[in-house]
């Protein structure tokens, strides 16, 4: 089908191969991105989970930071999830030296806000947007968002916590939908590749 969106994920450091599976099941055509010449080629784009560090000083090293600037800036649909959400914010509020993001989202993030990696959990989220009752959400180290700008929708949150925002064509969230068989999340962001493509 011609009109099946080709969406990447980002391939640098994380959990790439769910995002696949999970995109795969939304019916969108899922790929790897590691180089320029692959971003160049997808339609919309997913940052995962990991650790946003590594991903920012990979992302930097493989000449892929400014290329996904570029294209955000530009419009193409990007999707990050938990480390994947912090490259997008605009500003990290602990941010490790040298830890830069790609921005998208005008919010202030900060990490490892619901405590550490024996701290994580499962629960249900509502999400804007998303029908048919909450989703899993699964926190793995997970940031929420201190604050958004005006021009940020918050459509979850979670013990009084942000946890999922969108901006336009960038939607971020704290938890990780792609670890569960429930792929909603997916299956909006598809829609919202379709929508530009
Ligand atoms: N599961 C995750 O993506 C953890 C994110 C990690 N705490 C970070 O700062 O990048």
């Amino acid at each position: 089908m011609s009109d099946t969106p080709v969406i990447g994920v980002l391939a640098l450091q994380g959990d790439v191969r769910e995002h696949l599976i999970a995109l795969a099941s939304a019916d969108a055509l899922a790929r790897p991105v590691r180089r320029p010449e692959e971003l160049a080629e997808v339609d919309g784009l997913v940052i995962p989970g990991g650790e946003s560090t590594t991903m920012s000083k990979l992302a930097v090293l493989f000449g892929m930071m400014e290329p996904l600037r570029e294209r955000v800036r530009a419009g193409m649909p990007v999707y990050g999830t938990c480390a994947g959400m912090i490259l997008l914010a605009e500003k990290i509020l602990d941010p490790r030296s040298g830890q830069e993001t790609v921005g998208g989202i005008d919010m202030i993030v900060r990490r490892n806000a619901f405590g550490r990696q024996n701290e994580s959990f499962e629960a249900a989220v509502e999400v804007a947007g998303i029908d048919g009752g909450p989703v899993e959400g699964v926190f793995i180290r997970a940031p929420w968002v201190e604050s958004v700008g005006a021009g940020a929708e918050v459509i979850a949150e979670h013990g009084g916590h942000i946890v999922a925002v969108r901006q336009r064509n960038v939607l971020a969230t704290s938890f990780h939908p792609e670890l569960t068989g429930d792929h909603r999340v997916h299956a909006l962001f598809v829609d919202m590749v379709r929508a530009v493509k």
